[in-house]
């Protein structure tokens, strides 16, 4: 559905190089810590920057040959956009009309009524949480197959995000092709959503994986110098030197489990994960 392929773009201070992709009927998250590329990942696909190198493709075409209708499958929500903060939800509904053909009123109303937002308040008068769920709802009214969301749960509490977590939900499940691409430096937010995870580092990814195998066969080992010593390293990913020894990364948690029974070997924490991938050394 969406495949980028080495793209390239520097800043003064930042270089970006990533390649991901988003299958259908899935959902990819990419997690990255502030500035690690995240936004400017999302507004290359959407061909809100110039790229000095490499290729994006979505709905088999290159982004430059999209049309207007291939446009309106995808439904994007970025930190930085949105509507008038004077205008309310039922001054924007004649606007989406016009500018969507394929604008499904009946169902943004019915939307709007299900997670009880107001037609008649000026939208800077909502909460956060609201904001982002008009947002969305936007976003999934005009028959998008593919949401692009750059962290739709910041700022979010934790109520609201499940609350968000749920209309994502019913997005995949109106259409079992519907994809989403989803970034937050929350991974947390993402393990329960998504199908795999890109995990970024100064512009850079670090690591693809389905979450499932994240969770499953990742792990953490915490280990004395003498336990290092004498461990097998061939499985590890990335080591960092702790006051007790060595905390140590591996995608065969098994092994470790088998092999060394007196070890203590956690289980896989994305977050841990990210942060070994971006810091520990190896
Ligand atoms: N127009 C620009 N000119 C110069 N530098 C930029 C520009 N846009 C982004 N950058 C730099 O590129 C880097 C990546 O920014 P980006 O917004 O993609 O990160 P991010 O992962 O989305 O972070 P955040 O979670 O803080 O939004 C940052 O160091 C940022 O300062």
């Amino acid at each position: 559905m969406l495949e980028v392929k080495d793209i390239q773009k520097t800043y003064p201070k930042f270089k970006l190089d990533c390649s991901l992709e988003v299958k259908q009927g899935q959902v990819t998250g990419l997690i990255g810590q502030n500035g690690s590329g995240k936004s400017t990942t999302f507004k290359a696909i959407l061909g809100l920057i110039r790229i000095d190198g490499g290729s994006i493709m979505l709905f088999d075409k290159p982004i430059s040959q999209l049309t207007v209708a291939d446009k309106e499958d995808v439904g994007v929500v970025l930190a930085d956009s949105g509507f008038s903060v004077f205008l309310t939800i039922k001054d924007i509904t004649p606007v989406l009309s016009n500018l969507y053909s394929n604008f499904d009123k009946e169902f943004f109303s019915k939307q709007v009524d299900k997670f009880e937002l107001p037609w008649n308040k000026k939208i800077k008068e909502l909460s956060t949480g609201m904001k982002v769920k008009i947002k969305i709802l936007v976003a999934m009214s005009h028959g998008a197959k593919l949401l692009i969301l750059d962290e739709p749960t910041a700022g979010l509490d934790v109520v609201a995000r499940d609350e968000l977590l749920d209309i994502l939900r019913e997005f995949l499940e109106k259409d079992e092709d519907n994809s989403i691409l989803i970034s937050s430096h929350i991974s947390s937010d993402l393990e329960s959503l998504c199908d795999d995870l890109y995990m970024i580092n100064q512009g850079k990814i670090v690591l693809h994986e389905d979450t499932d195998v994240l969770l499953s066969e990742y792990g953490m080992l915490k280990v004395n110098e003498d336990q290092f010593a004498k461990l097998d390293k061939d499985y590890l990913l990335k080591v960092k030197k702790e006051s007790f020894g060595y905390s140590c990364l591996t995608n065969q948690k098994q092994f470790y489990l088998e092999n060394y029974p007196d070890l203590v070997v956690e289980n896989g924490n994305i977050d841990e994960v990210i942060t070994m991938m971006s810091r520990g050394d190896k």
